[in-house]
Formats: C-alpha cells, sequence, structure tokens
C-alpha cells in the first residue's frame, strides 16, 4: 500500500492504494513504517511523500467511518511525518483532499503540478477535518480563507493555493524527478520552523469579525446542514485556544458531527451517488454499453424548458440547433438563452469565456432539414402525446440513422413515443427538471426497445453537462414525477380537509425542503397544473368539471382549478396560494382572498375544516411517496434504492442531510413507516397511493437492512 525506496540521500513513500490513494488503515501503517525507517535509514536525509496513478490521497477511506476504528489514526502518523527528524515533502497530483491534505500539511514542505486541487471536503460527507486540519490551514492562510475552504469543501486548484500559501512551489514537469531535486535541495535549510504548529494564527484578533461574518453566511447557504457551523466554530478555536486547547475542541467537535444523522445521511449520499453511475437494464449495463459519440446536438422547442436545456449543453461546449416552428418562439428562445447565460456569469457559474463561446455555438433555425447530421438531439415540446409523435415521426426522417433522438417527457411512456418512429431501439428519455440550467437531475429512460447504446450515450452525456444522471425504466411519470403525485397530491387534501398552505409548506421547509408544495406549485404555475390535470382527463376519457370529486377511480381535488378559474396562476400573476408584492414576485405572504377561496370551497362540498398537526402533515406527504418509491422498485422501475433518492436529491431539492426518502425510511423503521401507511389506508381510502406495498411489507416484517433491500428487488421481480 506505501512502497518505500530510497534514490540517493531520498526516501521515497508512495502511496499505491488505487484508484484515489484513500488513507485506509494499510496505507495508514505504511506512511508509519515508511516514516520510522526513513527517519533511521542512513543513506536518507529528506522524504517524499507522492501518490501513484492518479493521485495524492483524496482523503480518509470513507467506507471505514461507522467501522472500529484501528490503530494508528491519521493524527499520530502526521504527528510522527511533524517530529521527523528529517525534512518530509509532499509531492501533490490530482486530487489532494482531507485527510491526504492533513498529511500534506504535518509535512514541512508542499510541491504541486499546476493541474492539482487541494481541500476539505469533509464537511460534505457531515464531518470537519479531523486531525487538526482547521488548526493548521488557518495558521497558512489566514482565518477567512480558512473557514471558507473548511465550511464549503471547496476544491482549490493548485495556483491559488499557492496564493493562499498552502503550496509553496508550483512544478511542471515529471513531479517525482522534481520533487527528488526539491527534496535534495532542502536537505541543507533548517526546517523545524516549517512546523505548522509553531505558526501564528494572522489576525487572531479580528477573530470575532471573521467568525460572524462566516457564520451568517454559512447559515445562509447550508441551511440546515450541522458541519458547515462546527467548521467555522473549529477554525475560530485556532485563534482563540492555544494549539493543543484548539486541537482537542476539533476533536470534539469531530465525535460529535461523527456520532450525528446528518453525517451517515451525508456519507451514504455520496456512495449513493456513485452506485446510480453503475447502471443496468435487460440486454446491456454500463459496463457492456459504448456510448456513441456527441460532437453535435439540436433541441426542438425554445420555450422555458428547450432553452434551459440549451444551455446546459452549450455550457458544456456541445454545438446546439435551436429549432422552432416560428421565427417569434425562436427569438424569445435565443433571448431567454442569452440572459441565463449573462445570469450565470453574473452570479459567477460560468465565466465569461464560456459564455462567449455558447453564443458562437447556439445555431438558431426554424428548419428540420439543418438538423439532418446532429449526433443527439433533445425533443422539449408541449408535454403532449399528438404533438410528441408528430415531432419524432419528423425526426425519424430526417435525422441520420445513427442519430440518438431524446425525449424531454416528463411523464408520457417512452413506448408510445418511440411508436411515431422506425428505430425505437435509439429513442430514449432525458427528463430535465426545471430550472433545467440549475437542477442536477437527469432522470433517463428506457423503453421495451430502447438499445443499451443509446443508454451508455445519455448517461454519459448526463456527466458531460455536468448533472447526475439516472436510468429509469419506462412507465407513466418514470421515477421522480410518480413519487412526487402523492406527496403533492396529499399536500393539497390536507388542505382541502382543514391545513393551511402555510403550515403544509413550514412542514416541508421545517424537514429541509427548499420550499414548501404550495410555494413550488406558485413558482411552476397553477395554470400548468391546471392543464396537466386537463391532459390526464382527456387520457382517462373523461373531463373535470366543478363536481369531480374523482379521477380515474382517485381521489380529486379541485382547490387548484378555483384558483385557476380566479387567475391566480402564482408568482407569474403576482398571487396565487399566496400573494406577492409585484408580479413575478418572490416574497410570498398569506393572502386572506385566498385563504377565502379555500374556505368556500369546503363550504361548497360540505367539508367541515379540522386541525391536522405537523405530524400528520409530514407523514401524509413522505410516507405516501415512500410507499410508491417502494411500488417502483418492486415493478422493476429501478433497481435500488439508491437511485430513488439521489433522483429527490437532485430533482426536489430534498435535504442531502437526510440521505433521500428511501434511506430515511430506512432510519425510521420500516416497520413503523409500514404501520403508519397501514393507518392512512383506512383513514384516507379513494387513494390508490395508500395502498400498502407488498415488497415494503415484506421487508419490514423481514426486517430487512437497507443495504439488502436492492437483492429483495430483483427477487420480487422473478
Ligand atoms: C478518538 C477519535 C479521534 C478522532 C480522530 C479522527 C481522525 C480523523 C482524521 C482524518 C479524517 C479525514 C477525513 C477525510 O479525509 S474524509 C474524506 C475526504 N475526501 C473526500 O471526501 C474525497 C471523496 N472523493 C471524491 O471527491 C472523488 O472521488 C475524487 C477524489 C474527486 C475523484 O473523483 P472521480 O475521479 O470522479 O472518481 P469517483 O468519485 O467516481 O471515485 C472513484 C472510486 O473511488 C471511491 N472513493 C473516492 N473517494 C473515496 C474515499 N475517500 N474513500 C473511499 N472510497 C473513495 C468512489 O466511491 C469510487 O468507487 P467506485 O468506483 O466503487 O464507485
Amino acid at each position: 500500500m506505501v512502497d518505500y525506496s530510497v534514490n540517493g540521500s531520498v526516501a521515497v513513500l508512495m502511496v499505491n492504494n488505487p484508484p484515489v490513494n484513500a488513507l485506509g488503515h494499510a496505507v495508514r501503517v505504511g506512511l508509519k513504517t515508511g516514516i520510522e525507517r526513513g527517519a533511521k535509514d542512513s543513506r536518507v536525509r529528506s522524504i517524499i511523500i507522492i501518490g501513484k496513478g492518479q493521485t495524492f490521497p483524496a482523503g480518509a477511506d470513507i467506507r471505514e467511518f461507522g467501522k472500529p476504528s484501528k490503530e494508528p489514526w491519521l493524527t499520530a502518523v502526521g504527528n510522527l511525518i511533524k517530529t521527523c527528524s528529517k525534512p518530509v515533502v509532499a509531492a501533490i497530483h490530482g486530487t489532494c483532499l482531507g485527510g491526504g491534505l492533513e498529511i500534506a500539511l504535518f509535512s514541512h514542505y508542499r510541491i504541486a503540478v499546476s493541474s492539482a486541487r487541494v481541500g476539505f471536503p469533509e464537511v460534505t460527507l457531515g464531518l470537519l477535518p479531523g486531525a487538526g486540519g482547521s488548526q493548521r490551514l488557518s495558521r497558512l492562510t489566514g482565518l477567512p480563507v480558512a473557514m471558507e475552504m473548511i465550511s464549503s469543501g471547496r476544491h482549490v486548484p493548485a495556483r491559488k493555493a499557492k496564493e493562499y500559501g498552502i503550496i509553496d512551489e508550483i512544478v511542471s514537469g515529471d513531479l517525482l524527478k522534481t520533487a527528488l531535486k526539491f527534496a535534495q535541495e532542502v536537505q541543507s535549510r533548517p526546517f523545524k520552523d516549517r512546523c505548522l504548529r509553531y505558526k501564528v494564527v494572522p489576525n487572531a484578533d479580528r477573530v470575532e469579525e471573521y467568525a460572524s461574518a462566516a457564520l451568517t453566511q454559512v447559515k445562509k447557504k447550508y441551511k440546515g446542514f450541522e458541519a458547515p457551523v462546527a467548521c467555522v466554530q473549529a477554525v475560530r478555536s485556532s485563534a482563540e485556544l492555544s494549539y493543543e486547547e484548539g486541537m482537542k475542541r476539533e476533536r470534539d467537535l469531530f465525535l460529535q458531527l461523527g456520532q450525528s444523522g446528518q453525517a451517515k445521511a451525508q456519507q451514504y449520499a455520496f456512495f449513493a451517488e456513485r452506485a446510480v453511475t453503475k447502471w443496468q437494464m435487460p440486454g446491456g449495463s454500463y459496463k457492456t454499453a459504448k456510448p456513441l459519440p456527441v460532437r453535435s446536438t439540436a433541441v426542438i422547442g425554445a420555450g422555458t424548458m428547450g432553452s434551459g436545456i440549451a444551455v446546459c449543453l452549450l455550457s458544456a461546449g456541445l454545438p446546439v440547433y435551436l429549432l422552432e416552428q416560428n421565427e417569434k418562439f425562436l427569438q424569445s428562445g435565443v433571448k431567454l438563452i442569452e440572459s441565463i447565460m449573462a445570469g450565470s456569469v453574473k452570479l459567477g457559474k460560468v465565466s465569461m469565456e464560456t459564455a462567449k463561446r455558447a453564443a458562437t455555438l447556439l445555431k438558431p433555425t426554424l428548419s428540420y432539414d439543418d438538423i439532418k447530421d446532429v449526433d443527439l438531439v433533445i425533443e422539449a415540446v408541449f408535454e403532449n402525446l399528438d404533438i410528441k409523435k408528430e415531432v419524432f415521426s419528423k425526426l425519424d426522417k430526417i435525422c441520420k440513422p445513427s442519430a440518438i433522438l431524446c425525449t424531454n417527457t416528463s411523464t408520457i411512456d417512452i413506448n408510445r413515443i418511440s411508436s411515431a418512429t422506425s428505430r425505437p431501439e435509439k429513442v430514449v428519455g432525458t427528463h430535465f427538471f426545471a430550472p433545467a440550467y440549475h437542477m442536477k437531475l437527469l432522470e433517463n429512460i428506457y423503453g421495451t426497445k430502447t438499445s443499451p447504446e443509446a443508454v451508455a450515450t445519455v448517461m454519459k452525456l448526463g456527466k458531460t453537462i455536468n448533472k447526475v444522471p439516472v436510468l429509469v425504466k419506462s412507465c407513466h411519470g418514470f421515477l421522480a414525477n410518480r413519487m412526487n403525485a402523492p406527496f403533492s397530491s396529499e399536500a393539497i387534501f390536507l388542505v382541502e380537509e382543514g391545513a393551511s398552505p402555510q403550515e403544509v409548506d413550514q412542514v416541508n421547509e421545517d424537514f429541509g425542503m427548499p420550499m414548501g408544495p404550495f410555494k413550488v406549485r406558485d413558482l411552476s404555475g397553477i395554470d400548468i397544473s391546471w392543464r396537466i390535470n386537463r391532459e390526464v382527463a382527456k387520457v382517462l376519457g373523461t373531463s373535470i368539471t366543478k363536481e369531480t370529486r374523482f379521477l380515474g377511480g382517485n381521489r380529486y381535488c379541485g382547490l387548484n382549478d378555483d384558483f385557476y378559474d380566479k387567475g391566480r396562476y402564482g408568482r407569474k400573476t403576482g398571487k396565487g396560494w399566496y400573494l406577492y408584492e409585484k408580479v413575478g414576485g418572490k416574497t410570498a405572504v398569506a393572502d386572506p382572498e385566498a385563504e377565502e377561496i379555500i374556505n368556500s370551497y369546503r363550504q361548497s362540498r360540505g367539508i367541515v375544516k379540522r386541525k391536522i398537526t405537523p405530524q400528520e402533515i409530514f407523514e401524509r406527504q413522505f410516507y405516501s411517496a415512500i410507499n410508491e418509491g417502494f411500488r417502483i422498485l418492486e415493478e422493476g422501475i429501478c433497481n435500488m434504492p439508491e437511485e430513488i433518492d439521489i433522483s429527490w436529491i437532485y430533482g426536489f431539492s430534498y435535504p442531502k442531510y437526510r440521505g433521500g426518502p428511501m434511506f430515511y425510511a430506512s432510519q425510521i423503521g420500516l416497520q413503523r413507516v409500514y404501520d403508519r401507511i397501514c393507518h392512512y389506508h383506512e383513514t384516507c381510502p379513494y387513494s390508490i397511493h395508500w395502498v400498502p406495498n407488498r415488497l415494503l411489507k415484506k421487508l419490514a416484517e423481514n426486517n430487512v437492512p437497507f443495504t439488502q433491500w436492492a437483492n429483495h428487488v430483483s427477487k420480487s421481480k422473478m
């Protein structure tokens, strides 16, 4: 795990633990032994620590977290480096993160190639640097930078790290050769004063000012997360306490966070995000299917979604033909793209160069002929099967045979769309979430005839455009919207029965959702849900009237329709479930007129308002979604609960510190969740989503641990 060799007067400790040289137990033992050996070796006058393969150690081995820790701890290894009688040089390439940066900061010198990045991403795992990083970094960089770096987990490019004082020299050429030269040069220099613990924290007297600014920032930016606040507190202690006391404070905070549910959930989310990249479908998987090259693209439809999707492709450097049916719509799409780009530059999310390049890559057109040679098309027209089929039939005639034809449908079965083409194997769903340029989830959907090659292409495309792609099997609503349906229906049923929109939103926001369901409805537009309901009714061969209380045999609430009838479409009209300061405003306040609409709706239907507890609001929304999640698993719409959780985190901004709805259910205990679902099945009849799922029942009865759920899924499918 750590290879020891001597080159002239320099010992080289080469960490060899692919893929990221994580500092697992064997590596820690190897480093300890290597340092001790180098210190004793009479040929050796200095020591290099370097990573084999693609990176310097990228941190502790996260898989060891939560298991009994085995000595030596990283701190003990670091102390050996720090007190070594010979100077130690960290030679950095790739990603020097977490425990890796701890090792580098314990070393006497740090050199790095310009492509390297350094950082303390522990906060993203619900933790803070636990081996003294919060005490040493501030001594090098000063308090504001240390507070920001550690509480954000940001990866800092080598050049910036040099400016901060973290890196001593940026080197070029072969890293090992350069490091050997550097290590020889430093042999004659005194190095004891290089030890960071003896340095004074710059501007320590301004700690109060820096800490309060940092706390205001993190509480706003990372609302609900515990670790960022603890990170600021740990850095703060480097200025307020002695080094030893600061180390103790850091350790206490580390242990406190380590035992919290948030850390467990965030670490689960880390691995879940990687698990979903290992997709599988009948006939292929990430291992066997090869993606086709995507060098040129087209987006059909320049509305809000189409333009947002174009921004994603353009930002990744892909040429985009933007196709519309008339000049007016086309120009409005181009304007929208320009304004999204300008906004992203202003917010520092996109560089000016990227925006300028994007402008040259955008090709607005009214002609299908222009897109005949593109590698991939994404259709983003109105959510209507007939319109989509018409578009796909045209694409089938025009596009080259190898082109991948994607649809940005949010609900319609891919098989129904692909039936309009002679090449259903090339048709695949790419469901973006609004706003498309911001939300990270890309729900990719395969139909019965979609080829693994087409899937591999859109899974790769997702990564290219900086999304988190999750693969699901086609069905009505797919994964995300299928689970969202009971979740948001229950919100409206709760208001129908007696809760206020504010009470429902508050419960959701207290749980950590960035916005409650009624604020979301106001944002996306009450007219949109009104239209979707009519589409659903049409598919069911019926229509919606004032008397409609059931749709397709399921409970239906017409409150949304009453708001629509009053022209209250949400933010876009300045009023919806809430009142806004202006048309397009963002500040939602309770509105007596909205309350009146709700009251008269209840009266006209003979509904007696009742008091509903926050607990009931929470369970009705989240447990009904979880029940649907198990149904989705049982039907094989996805393969593992991680796919559901990642979809919620990146599609609906579900709080990462709770892991996702399925992980959350595992923490509550499946038997309890199942019992409550049975309870609501009795008390809220007429909603099919409360029929308790069989897979959930089976897993609950057998007390199956979360990690085994996926195995039971495949068995239940056989
Ligand atoms: C009494 C008690 C006293 C207390 C004493 C406490 C002492 C504590 C001391 C130190 C604590 C240190 C804490 C840490 O170091 S926490 C870890 C910090 N590091 C990270 O968070 C980095 C995580 N990794 C990444 O961000 C990326 O993987 C990256 C390194 C940027 C590489 O990205 P990419 O090239 O895209 O590769 P993947 O992300 O797909 O990863 C490839 C596979 O490697 C696995 N992996 C990555 N990092 C780790 C890790 N740190 N530990 C274990 N495994 C890791 C990842 O899961 C992929 O695996 P697979 O291919 O199976 O999916």
